[in-house]
């Protein structure tokens, strides 16, 4: 588990991170969403040790974090680091080896990723001569061939296509079924809420909201509610404490309290078939809007 605990840091004048707390923890896919300049890439070199903090501790496991652990993070940095013009499967190896491993294991474990990425037909070429979509691949690759305990992703999925987008999001949920904790940073909150578990929304160096993506939709759900029936719904608006009534597919989606909402069944129940009744969890990118604002 990767804890980033109260964490601090100015540049200038400039408050990047105010008091920043959230967890990573193992086994889970954690997604850190926030706007351009919000804090992400700070918090993430952090983590690294990349940058210090001005105040706050980050913490592995419930203590300091140390070379040796920084050491096993898969770290995907903003700056993407491959050499343009090494070979994709060499400089992958190279760095594998760095990280100590023997050149049998990296050349090995270079094969084996590049094929789950679906580059291995371009391991001979050099990186600059590959597709952006296809370095973004190499980057990953080159962030998860020392078998990392821990994985620090920033924006992993810019510039893929769709099929990359769920060729990586494979590879970080073996990753993290692993045991690993993941954190990644995105601006594509339909792949986030896609792959989550976890999600940390920062804005203005701030977190706004943070916790498991199914508590965070439940939380920010506010009190909207999804009727389907057959039959005719267009009474439902005139019901005393329901607001906000638009059509939705073969029913309707209102806001009401939850006893208002009951009533409001009953009467459906007895006019007819109910063919659906729930609470509307909001989506990501309406969460992200409530809490930004
Ligand atoms: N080395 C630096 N010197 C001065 N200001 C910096 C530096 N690094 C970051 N900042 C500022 O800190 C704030 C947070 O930046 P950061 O890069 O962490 O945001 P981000 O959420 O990663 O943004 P993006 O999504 O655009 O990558 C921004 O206002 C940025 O301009």
């Amino acid at each position: 588990m990767l804890q980033v605990h109260r964490v601090s840091r100015r540049f200038g004048e400039r408050r990047a991170l105010d008091d920043v707390s959230f967890t990573v923890g193992g086994g889970r896919i954690t997604g850190f969403v926030g706007a351009n300049g919000a804090g992400k890439t700070t918090a993430m070199r952090i983590i690294l040790g990349v940058l210090t903090p001005d105040s706050g501790t980050v913490t592995v496991d419930g203590r300091p974090i140390d070379a040796d652990d920084r050491h096993a993070i898969g770290y995907m940095p903003e700056e993407r680091g491959l050499y343009p013009k090494m070979k994709v499967a060499e400089q992958v190896a190279y760095l594998g080896r760095l990280h100590g491993m023997s050149k049998k294991a990296a050349e090995d474990s270079t094969s084996r990723l590049l094929d789950r990425l679906a580059i291995a037909e371009r391991a001979n070429d050099a990186v600059e001569t590959l597709s952006l979509g296809n370095q973004q691949r190499a980057q990953i690759a080159a962030a998860l061939v020392h078998e990392p305990t821990a994985l620090v992703l920033d924006e992993p999925f810019s510039g893929l296509d769709p099929i990359g987008v769920e060729t990586v999001l494979s590879v970080l949920r073996d990753a993290a079924a692993g045991g690993a904790p993941v954190l990644f940073s995105s601006h594509q909150l339909d792949v986030v809420e896609r792959l989550c578990d976890d999600l940390v929304i920062i804005a203005d160096g701030q977190v706004r909201a943070a916790g498991s993506r199914d508590q965070l939709r439940a939380e920010h759900g506010g009190d909207s509610w999804q009727l389907s029936t057959p039959g005719d719904l267009s009474w439902v608006a005139s019901v005393s404490g329901v607001t906000g009534v638009e059509a939705a597919g073969d029913g309707v989606l209102f806001h009401a309290d939850a006893s208002t909402a009951q009533n409001v069944v009953r009467r459906a129940v007895e006019a007819g078939p109910v063919t659906s009744f729930g609470p509307q969890h909001p989506s990501l990118a309406q969460i992200f809007a409530e809490v930004v604002k």
